[in-house]
């Protein structure tokens, strides 16, 4: 499963910080989306990757509900500094899409957590299959590496694919009065390595 384009795009966030990445997309893949991997900085022996989920609310609009726009900009930074890539996964809403994504934070605001609401409107709490990230790895010669997660099923996804992790290095916790509960729901129900300020 070869890859098809690398391309090098110049990158402004909106607080000023600039760099550039190498786009680089895919024939093939195996659930045929349009996933995409940014080559940052110079990639070593081994890479510092993120697996990092879409999250059109929270990267494109800036949405306190989650911390999906503030992680995506520390990992660019810190990926870049280190050198290795980040996978930008279309996998919205946890793999139930925008639109279910949307109708579950209803939901929430009536009381439920983020897993409950899935639970609620018929979906899994998190129907996310890393094996296409762990096929572009592969294809980025990037099978030994470090994972900038605090997501422990990242992690046994990943080594089940053939993927060695050597390193988990947490991400930055951002939390804030309007996405402290679905932090903290994320820690006690999926066991996130977040530690949440007091
Ligand atoms: N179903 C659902 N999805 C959500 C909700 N809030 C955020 N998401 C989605 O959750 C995903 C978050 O992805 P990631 O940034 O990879 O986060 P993570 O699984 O916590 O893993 P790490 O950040 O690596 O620790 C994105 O696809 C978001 O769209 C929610 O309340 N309900
Ligand atoms: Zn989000």
């Amino acid at each position: 499963m070869p890859v098809r384009t690398r391309v090098t795009v110049p990158l402004q966030f909106a607080d000023g910080f600039a760099t550039s990445a190498e786009m680089i997309t895919f024939d093939g893949l195996s659930d045929g989306k349009e996933h995409l991997a940014l080559r940052l900085g110079t990639p070593g022996e081994f890479p510092l990757v993120r697996l990092h989920s879409e999250c059109l609310t929270g990267e494109v609009f800036g949405s306190q509900r989650c911390d999906c726009g503030a992680q995506l900009r520390e990992s660019v930074e810190r990926i870049g500094a280190t050198g290795g890539y980040l996978l930008y996964l279309r996998q919205e809403g946890r793999g139930i899409g925008l639109y279910n994504k949307l109708d579950t934070y209803t939901l929430q605001d009536a009381g439920l957590d983020t897993y409950q609401a899935n639970r609620a409107l018929g979906h899994g709490d998190d129907q996310r299959s890393y094996t296409v990230a762990a096929q572009m790895l592969g294809d980025l010669g990037a099978t030994t590496i470090d994972l900038l997660t605090n997501n422990p099923d990242k992690v046994s996804q990943l080594r089940k694919n053939q993927i060695s992790v050597r390193e988990v290095v947490p991400t930055a916790v951002h939390a804030s009065p309007a996405n402290r509960r679905y932090l903290e729901a994320k820690v006690a129900h999926t066991g996130h390595t977040i530690a949440l300020p007091v």
